[in-house]
């Protein structure tokens, strides 16, 4: 007996920006241990044509279809699909990397109380964020205030029902201004698909209704900028990230390699960070 474990069999829930990063990462040999098994799409013969050349023996099935074939499901699907994607792999006892953590916001006691029936992980990476290792281990002291400042280019923001609802005519904009600020959880309402990071970092610290947040758009910019101040009882914590969109402009490139990043702590012998 040499030890070796059987490889980590991952499945992706959507194969967008984020899932086909990812697939491109695993059939380059990115993760020791762990191989891509399946994948879903909305269209799904698309997505076949788009998997990788040595992936191309991949299935691509509906959502419903993966949970058999792989061990942990990645998330990376529209925010609306979350629960669909998560409950056959929750029910299962299995690990689910969530990615659409502003849904997550929104199911998140049937999808927790789930997983404690069944011995079933919810994992959420820092994915386009920073410092989540030191909000959590900030959290298990005392956290007073969290306060995030995101910055993103007018097209990164496009289409957010918040933007829609209050008939924000972003394109117009000369000078960067500040269109939103409340609570994570307002945020993740009103702007679901673009503000993801501020329901993470809600749930790493002291949760959505606390966590005050602001969002700019600005016309100048190229980049999806967060700022963080957090003031606890063991430290400041004060960090910006400048992520470079993906071709989907609401998604920053560091975003799959966080995914990455989070596969190789499952699987590795060493683990860093909290
Ligand atoms: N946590 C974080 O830090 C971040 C989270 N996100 C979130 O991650 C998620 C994915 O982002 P991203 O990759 O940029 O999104 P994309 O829009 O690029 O990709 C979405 C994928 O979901 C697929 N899809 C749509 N409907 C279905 C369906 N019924 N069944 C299966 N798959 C379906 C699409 O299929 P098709 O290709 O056929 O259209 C597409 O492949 C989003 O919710 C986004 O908000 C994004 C950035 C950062
Ligand atoms: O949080 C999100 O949904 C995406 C984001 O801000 C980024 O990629 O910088």
């Amino acid at each position: 007996m040499t030890g070796e474990a059987p490889p980590l069999r991952v499945a992706l829930a959507g194969f967008g920006a984020i899932g086909q990063q990812i697939a491109e990462a695993l059939a380059a040999g990115a993760v020791e241990g762990v191989e891509l098994a399946a994948v879903s799409a909305r269209d799904r013969d698309a997505a076949a044509r788009r998997l990788p050349e040595s992936l191309r023996d991949v299935p691509v099935v509906t959502l419903e279809e993966l949970e058999p074939l792989a061990d942990v499901l990645i998330e990376c699907a529209p925010a609306a699909l979350l629960p669909q994607a998560l409950d056959p792999f929750l029910t299962a006892g299995k690990s689910a990397i969530v990615l659409s953590v502003s849904a997550l916001l929104d199911h998140y006691d049937m999808l927790v109380a789930r997983a404690r029936e069944t011995g079933g992980r919810i994992v959420v990476p820092t994915g386009a964020l920073l410092g989540l290792d030191a909000v959590t281990a900030a959290a298990e002291g005392e956290i007073t205030s969290v306060r995030m400042v995101t910055r993103k280019p007018v097209r990164g923001l496009l289409g957010a029902p918040y933007v829609v609802e209050k008939g924000l005519d972003l394109e117009s904009f000369k000078t960067e201004t500040r269109i939103f600020e409340g609570s994570a959880r307002e945020a993740a309402a009103g702007f679901p698909a673009n503000l993801n990071v501020a329901a993470a970092l809600s749930l790493a610290g002291i949760g959505p209704d606390r966590t005050m947040v602001e969002i700019w758009a600005d016309p100048e910019s190229t980049r999806n900028r967060h700022s963080i101040v957090v003031e606890s009882d063991s430290a400041r914590l004060d960090m910006t990230i400048e992520n470079v969109p993906t071709a989907n402009p609401k998604t920053g490139r560091i975003t799959a390699l966080s995914v990455l990043a989070i596969l190789r702590k499952m699987t590795s012998s060493i683990r860093v960070g909290t």
